[in-house]
């Protein structure tokens, strides 16, 4: 079945940000692949969109395989017809202090959160070929990846999460140049301090170091925030709205940094 809708894939799109994305984008008018790891979570992602009339497809799917990324984008494209915007945002977030690194850790990561961006940037871009852009400036696909904050600036602790934070800026970069030509735009995201799952993770670790609370854990990480708040995901979802829209048409290569001020540049 086809949609007279733009379509969008969001992966990770069964909770924190890429659920929040996945919403907003509908709301936007977007048709959406709800790819997730997490066969129940995307499942629920979907079911939220079409109970508010929008359309989504979930799709379960591991990033860091290749083949299976592929299948997962084809099905979306099988079912709605097309595709606009890819939002490679399925990652991992461990915290690695940098003694307890180990080969497992780092190959699990970086195979997720970079390999997961090269393989969502191929699936997608096999379908974006499809249109041909009529004239220098017409975007027929975007690409939109999830870098951090701490793909700006080293954070303790985060000596893996961090590099490949610190990789997808570079490949979003590499991917603007490569396929400008094609009329497909390539943009980073850079969330700073963001309340899901994956942050209470990370500031449970310290809190438990410390006898603490979750919540005293996540006010260590906003005491680095100007605007003085940690953000929501929909904050992030609201600036991903516009990386996906044609506002930013004009854009590429550029990574939005998200953070309420954490890092000035
Ligand atoms: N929460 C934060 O403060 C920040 C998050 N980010 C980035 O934003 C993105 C989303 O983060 P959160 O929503 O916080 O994370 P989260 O851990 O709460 O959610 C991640 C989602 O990705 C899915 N996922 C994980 N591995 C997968 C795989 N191999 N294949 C498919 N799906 C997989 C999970 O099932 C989950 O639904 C990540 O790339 C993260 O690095 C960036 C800056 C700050
Ligand atoms: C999880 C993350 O991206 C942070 C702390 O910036």
């Amino acid at each position: 079945m086809t949609t007279g809708k733009k379509v969008a894939i969001v992966t990770g799109a069964g909770q924190g940000i890429g659920l929040a994305i996945a919403v907003r984008l509908s709301r936007e008018g977007f048709a959406i692949g709800c790819l997730d790891y997490n066969a129940e979570t995307a499942e629920a992602a979907a079911d939220a969109i079409i109970a508010t009339g929008g359309e989504a497809l979930a799709v379960k799917v591991d990033v860091a395989q290749r083949d299976d990324v592929f299948k997962a984008v084809d099905a979306v494209v099988q079912r709605f017809g097309r595709l606009d915007v890819i939002v490679n945002n399925a990652g991992l977030g461990p915290t690695t202090p940098i003694e307890e690194i180990t080969p497992e850790i780092y190959h699990k990561v970086f195979d997720v959160n970079v390999g997961g961006t090269y393989w969502g940037i191929q699936a997608a871009l096999k379908h974006f070929k499809a249109r041909k852009p009529e004239k220098a400036g017409d975007i027929v696909g975007k690409i939109i990846n999830a870098s951090s904050q701490a793909g700006q600036v080293g954070n303790p602790d985060l000596a893996v999460y961090g590099a490949t934070k610190f990789a997808i800026r570079g490949i979003t970069q590499t991917a603007a140049k490569d396929l400008a030509p094609l009329g497909i735009t390539s943009s980073a995201y850079c969330p700073g301090i963001v309340r899901t799952p994956m942050m209470e993770g990370i500031a449970q670790k310290v809190a438990d170091e410390n006898g603490q609370t979750l919540e005293w854990g996540l006010q260590q990480w906003a005491k680095n925030v100007t605007l003085g708040r940690i953000s929501e995901p929909e904050d992030v979802a609201a600036c991903v709205s516009f990386l996906a829209g044609p506002d930013s048409d004009y854009m590429t290569g550029q990574a939005l940094i998200i953070d309420g001020g954490m890092v000035f540049n």
